[in-house]
């Protein structure tokens, strides 16, 4: 099943406000359940499809990581089995058909909470785009050269990036479908459609995954990014996730050009109950890097965090120092870092998309953490990092609390961002 036929499905069966009656309900609980047959270990049934497609589901060494993670699905899902396994064998059918109904009852309620959260951090986004749309459609009279030209102007207005914008009007010209549609609603869905399909084709090598150091060694994951972008506040929020799923974490306070920084980092390690590496003010960075790396490697930690300063793209000695970092972590662990993720500001929309440009060439991004998503209204940016970078997405933050960072998911994503724009 394509994203957009899951969109489709969403949008006609687990909209939160209309599912409320037990006939849709059971409508779920079966589809929910036929779903689940073929399903592994995801939390949610309705991503799966989604994780086939673009290979996720054989990366069983990252899976265990990702379960530890998911506790509340976790505790939902095990509180009808542990029920069931205290019962006895002479029990009716009819209690144990009432107990698997409440048991994906519980499936149905932890993936709309995972995309109630995707829903609500994506409205700025939603209305953002709607409205956009909407003005763009009011002018629809026929499917002409102007309406291509409107149609970029639009999607560009929206974050989409150029280079996608102009893909997705060289395609929709070619589209039988949109030359014949009259009404300004099968305008819509054929183009919101074509987006979604771009966005997943553009998708099927990408690695979601984290990456983790194997047999239980120390996983060290370097945060780079400009200034105020989110990597202190990123870590922090991943030390808690990490460590409330039972794993030992360390943090490296690697930022030492900005006043303050460290102190930030500390603060998040007292909240995620977490030990922080700190040098002094204007310490060499690779000093602090290499302490906490020993540290990490010499007392069996699961997971070491590396905040590094706010670099400027045009800074090269920033860069530099960054590569120092790099060889420092290398020495002491030869296979780390593990991960080098890029924090990215989504309301700075396509200079967002320089950083990645720059960073990318100068060190060796493995994914990108977006933040702020709950401030943009042109969400846009997410199809032009995929389409321009071929960089996976692989948190994104709707808000500045710990639990507001989740693992992107492109279909709670794409739900969240157009749901209101199609019939
Ligand atoms: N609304 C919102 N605010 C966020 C999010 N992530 C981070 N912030 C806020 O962004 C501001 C900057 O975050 P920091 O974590 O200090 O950024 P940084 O990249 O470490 O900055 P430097 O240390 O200067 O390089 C803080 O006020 C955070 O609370 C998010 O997802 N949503």
């Amino acid at each position: 099943m394509g994203l957009f036929d899951i969109f489709r499905k969403k949008k006609n069966n687990v909209e939160p406000e209309s599912t409320t009656t037990s006939e849709s309900l059971s409508e779920l609980q079966s589809e929910s359940l036929s779903q689940s047959n073929s399903e592994t270990t995801t939390s949610s049934a309705l991503t799966q499809p989604v994780m086939e497609q673009v290979g996720l589901v054989d990366e069983h060494e990252a899976d265990e990581w990702s379960k530890a993670l998911d506790k509340k699905s976790e505790a939902i899902h095990d509180l009808p089995e542990s029920e069931s396994e205290s019962e006895s064998e002479s029990e009716s059918e009819s209690e144990s058909e009432s107990e698997s109904e409440s048991e994906s009852e519980s499936e149905i309620e932890v993936e709309r909470n995972e995309q109630q959260v995707y829903d609500e951090g994506l409205k700025k986004s939603r209305t953002g785009f709607a409205e956009r749309f909407n003005r763009f459609l009011a002018n629809f009279r026929t499917v002409d050269e102007d309406f291509f030209e409107d149609l970029e102007e639009t999607l560009v207005g929206a974050d989409v990036g150029f280079d996608m914008a102009i893909k997705i009007s060289d395609e929709l010209r070619e589209e039988v479908k949109l030359a014949n549609a009259k009404r300004k609603e099968d305008v819509r869905d054929v183009i919101i459609k074509k987006m979604v399909d771009l966005y997943e084709a553009d998708g099927v090598n990408e690695d979601t995954q984290m990456h983790f150091a194997p047999n239980g060694s120390t996983t060290v994951i370097l945060f780079v990014g400009v200034n105020g972008v989110g990597k202190t506040t990123t870590i922090g929020k991943l030390a808690s996730k990490y460590q409330q799923a039972g794993k030992s974490v360390l943090l490296a306070a690697a930022d030492t050009f900005r006043a303050g920084a460290t102190k930030q980092l500390q603060e998040w390690g007292e909240r995620a109950n977490v030990p922080v590496v700190a040098g002094k003010e204007k310490a060499d960075p690779a000093s602090v890097v290499f302490e906490a790396v020993a540290k990490a490697r010499d007392e069996h930690y699961d997971i070491l965090f590396v905040d590094t300063a706010g670099r400027l793209q045009n800074n090269v000695n920033l860069m530099q120092e960054l590569e120092k970092m790099k060889r420092i972590i290398q020495r002491e662990i030869p296979d780390a870092p593990h991960e080098v993720l890029l924090v990215l500001d989504a309301t700075t929309g396509q200079n967002a998309l320089q950083q990645a440009k720059l960073f990318k060439d100068s060190s060796d991004v493995t994914g990108i953490v977006l933040t702020k998503m709950d401030g943009t209204a042109k969400g846009g940016i997410v199809f032009a990092i995929r389409n321009e970078m071929h960089l996976p997405v692989k948190w994104i933050g709707f808000g500045e609390k710990a639990s507001d960072l989740r693992e992107f998911k492109p279909d709670e994503f794409v739900y969240g961002l157009f749901k209101e724009l199609v019939s």
